[in-house]
């Protein structure tokens, strides 16, 4: 089915699940997440459709994009996918925004606000590759190898007003429902994969061993169990952290599972309740959008915002936008994120943001060293 996408198109192949939704039945644009879900509900009662499927920007107040489609196909995981890894074109021009050196300064001027007196206690700052190619970025092409480098995660191309696309390989579930039952699975604390089987084995265990990055994941566990508790009359969230590996990063990884008190709440309303979570955005939240808002020197959009479906029995599955880039016509622009915290270290969370571009740039077959 990965082999059907054709530009326009929105696609989540996941590890048990893939859905391809193509044409436009209704479009809603709204900024206010109570109102969306209400707005999406009724446009599915309306068109009689059984799923809408869409993106949430980063930003609070920006208007989320999902579409009621004309059609759509579902089947059970998108692997093995057979397609060899993609040989993308590469880049005529390649600009980071900011600079690696401008990041690393604002990553220092992060850490010395959480040292400072202030309430911030974690914010997540992103970066951008901008890359430019001698012809339109030929998307249909470019899919299947991304899907198969990719067997954990979940890939998506999800169209954006204007006839940009949101084309990435996220590991992190924001939230699914299946009937009563919700599941959430924050990731948080990162480092690079290593080279050798024994140097990787090293980096997993010091992940776990950092006492940075467990502080770094806690956060995000709070605050995911604070809002899906009120939904639910039972949560389950595991004592501490286990280790999830995506092609080029080891994260630290919490699975939260309930269930619903209220079988009437969306996967929609919950996405839209859940974002953004500290994982992409920082604690408390208000402090950490301020300061996203002064160190980066670029709009997020869609990046770091939820991919998804939602259906018209409330059922769904919204990923974190993560791994991914906004691609219009002969630019593609990528975003990487880390978590700062106050012992984070410049230079290695540059080098955690380069593993992240890694994700895209490899399944894309784009080679571009020392991004
Ligand atoms: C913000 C990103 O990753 C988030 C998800 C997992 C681990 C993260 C970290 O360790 O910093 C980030 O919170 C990104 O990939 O751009």
């Amino acid at each position: 089915m990965v082999r059907d996408y054709r530009p326009g198109a929105f696609l989540l192949a996941g590890p048990t699940s893939t859905l391809l939704a193509e044409g436009e039945r209704a479009v809603v644009t709204e900024s206010d997440p109570e109102e969306l879900s209400a707005r999406v509900e009724k446009a599915l009662a309306d068109s009689g459709a059984q799923v809408a499927v869409g993106a949430l920007p980063f930003a609070p107040g920006a208007p989320a994009h999902v579409v009621v489609p004309a059609e759509v196909r579902r089947t059970g995981s998108a692997h093995p996918c057979s397609a060899a890894p993609a040989a993308g074109a590469a880049p005529v021009s390649v600009t980071p925004v900011p600079s690696g050196a401008g990041y690393e300064a604002a990553v220092a001027a992060a850490v010395a606000l959480l040292r400072g007196p202030g309430e911030l206690r974690k914010v997540v700052l992103a970066r951008t590759l901008r890359l430019g190619f001698a012809a339109p970025v030929d998307l249909a092409a470019l899919l299947p190898g991304l899907v198969a480098a990719n067997p954990q995660g979940h890939t998506f191309a999800a169209p954006l007003p204007g006839g940009r696309t949101l084309l990435g390989a996220t590991p992190e579930l924001l939230v699914s429902r299946t009937g009563t039952r919700v599941v959430s699975n924050p990731l948080a604390g990162s480092l690079p994969r290593g080279i050798t089987p024994e140097q990787d084995r090293a980096l997993a265990d010091e992940l776990l061993a950092s006492g940075k990055d467990q502080a770094e994941h806690r956060v995000v566990v709070e605050a995911v169990e604070e809002v899906l508790r009120p939904f639910c009359r039972s949560l389950h969230v595991p004592a501490g952290p286990s280790l999830v590996a995506t092609p080029t990063v080891w994260h630290l990884s919490t699975r939260i599972t309930g269930e619903l008190a209220d079988p009437g709440i969306s996967a929609l309303r919950l996405a839209a309740a859940l974002h953004p979570t500290p994982a992409v955005c920082g604690t408390p939240a208000a402090a950490a959008a301020a300061a996203i808002a002064d160190l980066e020197p670029f709009e997020r959009g869609f990046y770091s915002g939820a991919v998804g479906w939602t259906g018209a029995d409330g059922d769904g599955e919204w990923v974190v936008s993560l791994r991914c880039a906004e691609v219009f016509d002969r630019e593609m622009v990528l975003y990487a994120g880390a978590g700062v915290m106050p012992a984070s270290v410049p230079a290695a969370e540059l080098a955690e943001t380069s593993a992240k571009f890694a994700t895209l740039l490899r399944g894309l077959g784009i080679d571009l060293p020392g991004a």
